[in-house]
């Protein structure tokens, strides 16, 4: 019993010293990586919102995007929250009734109302961008697109957001803030990878944007455009080909074929066995094809499909001028186009068509993608509608123009080749965003990608957490070392000094 207590006594071990010691070394650690941890955990995200509407010719579209409030220029980190399709037309067809095309944005922007915080409200900018179809509502009555944007305005201005304004945008910009948006999303621009070049085929127009070696808009500075961005430079190429959205590009074949006003069109692009009675006063309502009217003809034709693969592009062909280029290489109707160079991603009705045929896979060769076709145009349009029950007729009817059009323009137009079509990649969305023009106008005028690249901190959030971590643990495990001529002699049998 003496023993015991003296073997007690003489153990430093045990002495009160030491072990308030070791348990006030052992709390100040687990404070310090406690407070370590806390000080620095990212505070619960507060978002910031923009809000765009894309009033295109076949419809209008409103994109909700958010990004962290904190975090205004970092890539990668605006993303896509809410899409919502406009019902009815786009916003040009309203010019005989323009107040309906501002009613007709109700509906999304309440949507908006609700998926934005209200304390976030008044600070969310909205924009609205016009393209192809009030282009050429302009081009045909500028009035009838000022009535149009007026109305439109007013709508918007209801909504509690901080409108900023509507306003057609250029095929130039529409063109490149396309090809921002793609690159953006992909991280292509502030890891300054190789970019990817825009294709966006809309219905009344259709852009081609890229960076090419052998640019630097010398040879045509209307098709340059000049970015610097996050410190890198890009001599942008883009060219924005009015008529040739694939609306238009239907009009303009459809007026190849009926030229002299006859009662029957026989139509390759469209399958056997599907008969329509149409307006010639309808098809020729456009300005891409409104001078070709034919003189005489009846108020009706008769449109009948062929389904002919082959014969269907050798008429839309015919919509495209190969013969005339005053520079050292061209796309078509004498537009200046650089060698293309590097992968390319194709979007909006690209993408819907090539989509609906089973060919967005880029690896399937082009002679098979157009046997391919050749056997879905030469389909009896019965068969047609009766494969695809739940698809909207009109879209159903189009898919073997479309299609036929997509490559001929892709190929004749855009001079891709069995070598570089690969390179294409049809898509809809990249990281859950929309590929469009609306991500990059945003961006553009929100000042968010900075021109030069954003100083990053030396250390992210787990790095610093772990480090602190293991230079605690360092401390103790050094503490408890030092301790050590206190450390109990280790043997068998208990010394008993
Ligand atoms: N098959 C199919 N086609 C669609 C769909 N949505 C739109 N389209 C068609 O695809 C084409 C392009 O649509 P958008 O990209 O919205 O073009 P847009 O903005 O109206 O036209 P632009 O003003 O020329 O840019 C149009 O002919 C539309 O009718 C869809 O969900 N499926």
């Amino acid at each position: 019993m003496s023993a015991q207590r003296d073997m007690k006594e003489k153990n430093p071990w045990h002495t009160p010293v030491t072990i308030i010691f070791s348990v006030i070394g052992v709390i100040a650690i687990v404070a310090l990586v406690t407070v370590a941890v806390l000080q620095n955990r990212p505070l619960p995200q507060k978002y910031k919102y923009g809000i765009v509407l894309d009033a295109g010719s076949s419809h209008t579209a409103l994109y909700i995007y958010e990004w962290p409030a904190e975090k205004d220029n970092n890539t990668g980190r605006v993303e896509q929250t809410l899409s919502c399709k406009v019902d009815g037309p786009g916003i040009s067809s309203y010019a005989s009734a323009p107040w309906k095309a501002g009613k007709s944005l109700t509906k999304c922007l309440e949507q908006a109302r609700q998926k934005v915080p209200v304390k976030r409200h008044s600070e969310t900018p909205l924009y609205l961008g016009a393209t192809a179809g009030m282009r050429l509502l302009n081009l045909e009555d500028s009035s009838a697109s000022t009535k149009v944007f007026q109305a439109v305005e007013e709508a918007l201005q209801k909504f509690p957001f901080s409108f900023q304004g509507a306003r057609i945008l250029s095929g130039q910009e529409e063109g490149a803030f396309g090809w921002v948006t793609v690159n953006y999303l992909d991280d292509r621009l502030e890891q300054n990878l190789q970019t990817r070049g825009a294709l966006d085929l809309g219905g009344a127009s259709t852009q081609i944007s890229f960076v090419s070696d052998n640019f630097d808009g010398s040879d045509s500075p209307d098709n340059a455009v000049a970015f610097r961005l996050y410190g890198n430079d890009y001599n942008l190429y883009t060219h924005s080909f009015l008529c040739y959205g694939k609306d238009q590009a239907l009009r303009k074949t459809l007026a190849q074929q009926t030229k002299s006003g006859p009662g029957t069109i026989l139509d390759p692009c469209f399958h056997p066995g599907y008969t329509e009675t149409k307006n010639y006063s309808v098809l020729y309502d456009s300005p891409c094809v409104s001078d070709r009217k034919p003189q005489g003809a009846p108020a009706t034709f008769n449109h009948t499909g062929k389904g002919n693969f082959s014969r269907c592009q050798e008429v839309v062909k015919r919509i495209f001028n190969f013969t005339e280029c005053k520079y050292s290489q061209c796309s078509f109707n004498e537009v200046f186009q650089p060698r293309l160079q590097g992968p390319f991603g194709a979007f909006s009705a690209y993408y819907f068509v090539m989509n609906f045929l089973n060919l967005t896979d880029t690896s399937i060769p082009l002679e098979v993608v157009t046997e391919r076709l050749s056997r879905y145009c030469a389909t009896p349009w019965n068969q047609v509608k009766e494969q695809h029950p739940g698809v909207k007729l009109k879209y159903l009817a189009e898919y073997c123009f479309s299609g036929t059009y997509i490559v001929t323009l892709l190929t004749k137009g855009y001079n891709f080749t069995s070598e570089n079509y690969p390179n294409i990649k049809f898509i809809k969305k990249i990281k859950g965003s929309d590929a469009g023009w609306t991500l990059g106008y945003m961006l553009n005028l929100t000042n968010m990608i900075p021109a030069e690249a954003p100083d990053s901190p030396p250390l992210p959030y787990a790095g610093y957490v772990s480090i602190v971590t293991v230079i605690a643990l360092l401390l103790f495990v050094l503490f408890i070392f030092s301790l050590r001529p206190l450390w109990p002699r280790c043997s068998k049998h208990p010394q008993i000094i």
